[in-house]
């Protein structure tokens, strides 16, 4: 990626402060950032792409714009508890049930995957990606922190966060003191002060497997106490970015804050939310079962594909999910790959030629996708700089020959800005599927040509084309039902 100093001028929408607020990070050049992770019960599903994605392409534009960033997002292993209450069955124990694994076992077995989804989408590695359980003595010394400071309270079976002790409690999501919060049994909440106030840390039941000695018994930690305990221990405080789905301003992003504050220690300076991919409107969730995974989209789409179609729509807009939307995602996709290859395919002759006027719109489309991006990230305004690029390129690549500075200047606005910036051109696993795909289809084709020489009993041509298939690794072979081929 380019280096260069970093570009001062880049805004984002601060939930917080429910505006676009330009960004300045606490040290010059320096972003950290951390994004809430998945819980590792079930392969992840588009949605999850979606959230993904576009903090990826929030990294990846800071990059861009000269910044080193510091990205850690979390697997939560432990804790999350079903209908993300304070009560229910952990969503790993339930799952662990289900399918007759040890609840470690399920969540390596849903991390790895998710890893794998995650690679196809070229989605840049994290710099930490720390786990819960991997994390308790950091979670119970922050909640000691918040009992010494008089905010957090032991009682029958969890420690609670008490809400009413701090004030700011409803900052971040603009809650009401009135909401209540849901699907709690009436036994948990006899024992809250404050029917809002969360578990920090819940006594183990003689069944739970998942257990660790704390000052308060044998527990396990509540879901939102390691993203405030893991940011802070890796980000430090007053850190950056935090990301995340809209789906968790409350209660979980709004317990993170008072965890931390609430403790003496400022929290995330800037707050991001990417809004929901839905499916005939409603949020693509796990728990409602309307979800389709990723691994399921991979062996239909080009990975790349998917990841254009996320980021045609803004992150903090509502994508929704459709036949149609991956029809066009295709065609959108297809039309800059085939410019792009096209001129790469034309570079090695161009001529040493200056091409003054296509040389500016170039510069033109550069200028007008960084614009897009400092101003909150704007992907689909940057795709359409991409287009209009596409445009003009098409239209000098079709008039005839164009000089090589011009093609250079495209070929490096694509490679950079497509490439490095929206992550759209990864070489491998795009590529390898198209060509998996060409070569069946090729391979297709030279066996029909081989049938019908065999069936016009020209038996030189057949052995001809089969040799040179040898020759390459192809091994043809002919059966009952017909021939068959393999590497
Ligand atoms: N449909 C979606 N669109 C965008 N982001 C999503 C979507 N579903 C989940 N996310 C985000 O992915 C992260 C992990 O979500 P989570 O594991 O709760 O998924 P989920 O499908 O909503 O599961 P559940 O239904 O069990 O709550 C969160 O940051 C969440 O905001
Ligand atoms: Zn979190």
């Amino acid at each position: 990626m380019t280096q260069r100093t970093p570009d001062p001028d880049i805004y984002l929408y601060d939930t917080l402060q429910r505006r676009k607020v330009r960004f300045e990070p606490t040290t010059p050049g320096r972003v950290g950032m951390y994004l809430c992770g998945p819980t590792v019960y079930s392969d992840a599903h588009l949605g999850h792409a979606k959230k993904e994605v576009s903090f990826d392409v929030v990294r990846r534009a800071l990059m861009h714009f000269g910044y080193e960033v510091r990205y850690v997002t979390n697997v939560t292993d432990v804790g999350h508890l079903q209908n993300d209450s304070d009560d229910g069955e952990d969503k790993l124990l339930a799952r662990a049930r289900l399918e007759q694994l040890e609840p470690m076992e399920v969540a390596d077995k849903y991390f790895w995957s998710f890893v794998s989804d995650m690679d196809a989408l070229n989605i840049l590695k994290p710099s930490i990606n720390p786990r819960a359980t991997g994390h308790i003595p950091e979670q119970i010394a922050l909640i000691e922190e918040l009992i010494a400071r008089g905010h957090a309270y032991e009682s029958e079976s969890s420690v609670y966060f008490d809400v009413r002790s701090w004030p700011e409690y409803g900052k971040l999501s603009g809650r009401r003191l009135d909401d209540q919060e849901e699907g709690t049994r009436e036994a948990v909440r006899e024992e809250k002060r404050d029917p809002r106030d969360f578990a920090l840390w819940k006594r183990a039941e003689p069944a739970h497997i998942m257990r660790w000695t704390s000052p308060w018994g044998e527990g396990f930690p509540g879901w939102h106490i390691e993203c405030s305990a893991m940011s802070l221990k890796y980000l430090g405080e007053g850190f950056d970015i935090h990301g995340g789905g809209l789906d968790l301003q409350f209660p979980h992003h709004e317990a993170e804050i008072a965890q931390a504050e609430a403790a003496g220690h400022p929290f995330a300076r800037y707050w991001m939310h990417n809004n929901m991919l839905t499916i005939g409107g409603e949020k693509m969730s796990k728990s409602k079962g309307n979800f389709t995974t990723l691994k399921d989209l991979l062996t239909v789409h080009d990975p790349m594909v998917i990841r254009f179609l996320l980021i045609s729509s803004h992150y903090r807009s509502i994508t929704e999910f459709s036949d149609a939307a991956f029809d066009s995602a295709r065609s959108g996709y297809r039309r800059l790959t085939e410019a792009l290859h096209e001129l790469e395919r034309r570079l090695p002759s161009a001529p040493e030629r200056e091409d003054a006027a296509l040389r500016e719109k170039i510069a033109g489309y550069v200028a007008a996708f960084e614009d897009a991006l400092r101003d909150d990230f704007n992907t689909p305004r940057a795709v359409a700089a991409l287009f209009g690029l596409t445009t003009d390129v098409n239209a000098a690549l079709n008039g005839g020959e164009v000089g090589r500075p011009a093609l250079e200047a495209a070929r490096a606005a694509y490679r950079t800005l497509g490439g490095d910036v929206l992550g759209l051109f990864a070489d491998s696993p795009a590529t390898q599927q198209d060509d998996t795909q060409v070569v069946g289809a090729l391979m297709e084709l030279v066996l029909q040509a081989r049938q019908h020489y065999r069936l016009n009993k020209q038996y030189a041509q057949a052995d001809a084309l089969r040799e040179t298939l040898t020759a390459v690794g192809v091994t043809v072979e002919d059966t009952k039902e017909g021939s068959r081929w393999k590497r």
